[in-house]
């Protein structure tokens, strides 16, 4: 495409992000548009000649995402697009390049390096052995190592700092006798190889004069000094893409105020607010926008107008709620809505249990944490065995996917070129990838015509997007947890449920299950709006069932007696308009039925009439 065509279907926000000039910072409200932008961005910049795509490099913070931004510049850019990858896969390419050049033999890569220090922390509890290590962690991605933080004790968050120290010193000396990395180290040793005053730190900062960072919200100190050093201390050619308030990795040393003050570091950094909404209804927009002021206001706008505010909903345990999910699902694809339009989403992967033993109890297919249909498609799952079985490198794969699609039928050829696909994209981005790496990338992409639910959690949801989306667990006793009450923690569990929240484009649930008896605190603003929903599966606070409650147990008797969906038994509509309008008798009780199963079973009828009066 040449530089103008690039300009085509862009707002005028969006367009002025596209070509001016670097350095830039790319400030981008939830559903704004930043993939587009980000590629549309390289790709102008290459056709303009602005750039070299040799000395570009594109970073994303998921394989998945660095995958759909190669995908797209390959139909974007004539001739070979940039480098495209994650901070971890550029880093070990670096690692590699610069060591190769050295004539030196890179460390081994080591997946769990707390593996290393079993008997180090032998003596410990499990959650004090937890708390170390995960400090440890912390600590390393802001860049300490163990001779600063002897400087500097005072960065350790946690009680008694000499014990952390020992542990952190006996896990650096395992790995050196064993020349091991890990994926802390690989960033690390990479900054230092681009940092060198010679041929080889030369060679590698040619690579990176212009850089593209997206969802950079979530970049840590360690991360920022390798890209400070790739690029020669030279920020002029950055472009940076993210949005404050959607940084949820603070464990992993993220932190948004990286952002925000960027312009301290690059005086002559552009600004530019992409502040309109492409996804959501305008009723969505405005109930997700008060959870995102974190001190950064940006009044976002909804491109598109109307809608229906959050829907909020009760229900009596953890698997009623779930069932209301699954219900709601199955409603709305009985009226049309394909699954895969739909999401559960959790706080945790835990609270994915229920709902998945309900969606199988109701046959609703579906996808758990990004497992999605090719990952799970037979021709994909039986390459992958022999890829796990056998520890096959990228490399390998690649050659028996070819070779598998030489015997195969055309139903399965159709998943196999897809794996062919991104395996070879996972090849050119990490030749030293295998089957681990490719798993990954595969549970998180989503892939069209098949259908089904997704299942994942509110982290895992990140950059994706769905017409209908149902969030489980916000209730004012469970959301945020505990875990989450020291102030920065709170932060981070409220722009967690923002993001949440911002996945969905046209409906949206948010419920919650006893000991919650209402929702979260952070939706406040909602409860006032409108008052909570009650639902079938809500209970009266005390003694008795609510009419709700025993119809939907009553329906759910007779879906398993029959072993029916329970929304072909009673749909949630006739549910709430028989517990309004109460009929009293058989007549009145059928001009408010509309379900088949029951207006042609006169046994059902008088079986739902007597739940409907209470007599036995
Ligand atoms: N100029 C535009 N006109 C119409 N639709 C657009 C425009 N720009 C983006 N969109 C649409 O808006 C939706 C959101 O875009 P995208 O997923 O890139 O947002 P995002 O900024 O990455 O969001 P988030 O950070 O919340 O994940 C997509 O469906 C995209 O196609």
């Amino acid at each position: 495409m040449d530089a103008k065509e690039l300009l085509d279907g862009l707002s005028s926000e969006q367009r002025e992000a596209v070509t001016c000039e670097a350095p830039v910072l790319i400030v981008a409200a939830a559903g704004s548009g930043k993939t587009r932008v980000v590629t549309h961005r390289i790709a102008y910049q290459i056709a303009s000649r602005t750039v070299r795509s040799t000395q570009t490099v594109a970073i994303s913070f998921t394989r998945a995402a660095a995958w759909e931004v190669s995908r797209r510049l390959y139909r974007l850019i004539d001739g070979a697009p940039p480098a495209c990858g994650t901070f971890h896969s550029h880093a070990l390419g670096l690692v590699r390049d610069g060591l190769n050049m050295l004539k030196r033999s890179p460390p081994r890569l080591v997946g769990d390096p707390h593996t290393l220090i079993a008997e180090a922390t032998s003596r410990l509890t499990q959650a004090r052995r937890r708390a170390i290590l995960t400090e440890i962690d912390r600590l390393r991605a802001l860049g300490y190592s163990v001779a600063e933080l002897l400087e500097h004790p005072e960065a350790i968050s946690i009680s008694n700092p000499d014990e952390l120290v020992a542990i952190f010193t006996a896990m650096e000396r395992a790995k050196a006798r064993q020349h091991l990395m890990d994926l802390t180290d690989v960033l690390r040793i990479a900054t230092e190889l681009t940092a060198r005053d010679d041929g080889v730190g030369e060679a590698l900062r040619l690579q990176a004069r212009w850089v593209y960072i997206d969802e950079f919200q979530d970049v840590n100190p360690l991360q920022l000094r390798l890209v400070q050093h790739w690029m020669g201390n030279d920020l002029s050619g950055i472009t940076v893409v993210g949005d404050p308030n959607q940084a949820i990795y603070g464990w992993n040393g993220s932190d948004p105020d990286l952002m925000i003050h960027l312009h301290e570091r690059i005086p002559a950094l552009t600004r530019v607010t992409l502040s309109t909404n492409y996804r959501s209804t305008a009723a969505l927009v405005h109930a997700s926008s008060p959870i995102a002021d974190s001190g950064f206001v940006m009044n976002v706008k909804a491109h598109r107008q109307g809608g229906q505010a959050p829907q909020l909903l009760g229900a009596d345990s953890v698997q009623a709620e779930a069932e209301l999910a699954a219900h709601r699902i199955q409603e709305l694809h009985y009226r049309g809505v394909s699954y895969s339009s739909m999401a559960i989403l959790a706080r945790t992967i835990r609270q994915l249990g229920p709902v998945e033993e309900a969606l199988r109890h109701f046959d609703i297919p579906h996808s758990v944490l990004g497992l999605t249909p090719l990952a799970s498609a037979p021709a994909v799952i039986d390459l992958m065995r022999v890829a796990r079985a056998e520890r096959l490198s990228i490399t390998e794969i690649c050659d028996i996917v070819e070779e598998a699609l030489g015997t195969s039928t055309p139903q399965q050829q159709t998943n196999q070129r897809i794996l062919l696909e991104v395996a070879t994209e996972l090849r050119r981005q990490d030749p030293t990838a295998d089957y681990v790496a490719l798993d990954d990338l595969l549970r998180g992409l989503q892939v069209k015509g098949v259908d089904s639910v997704s299942v994942t959690t509110f982290h895992r949801a990140k950059g994706l997007q769905w017409h209908h989306v149902h969030l489980i667990g916000i209730g004012d006793r469970s959301y945020p947890s505990r875990r989450g009450l020291a102030p920065s923690a709170l932060d981070e569990e409220r722009r967690l449920l923002y993001v949440a929240m911002t996945r969905a484009t046209d409906s949206l649930v948010i419920s919650w299950s006893k000991p919650s008896t209402r929702p979260s605190a952070l939706l406040a603003h909602l409860e006032s709006d409108e008052k909570p929903a009650t639902t079938p599966s809500v209970a009266t606070s005390r003694g008795a069932p609510s009419m709700g409650t025993r119809l939907d147990r009553w329906r759910v008797k007779v879906a398993q007696e029959r072993r029916l969906p329970a929304y072909l038994v009673l749909s949630d509509i006739e549910l709430r308009r028989l517990s309004r309008e109460r009929p009293s008798d058989q007549q009145s009780l059928l001009k408010l039925l509309s379900t088949p199963l029951l207006i042609e079973s006169p046994q059902l009828i008088e079986r739902l009439m007597t739940e409907l009066t209470g007599t036995q």
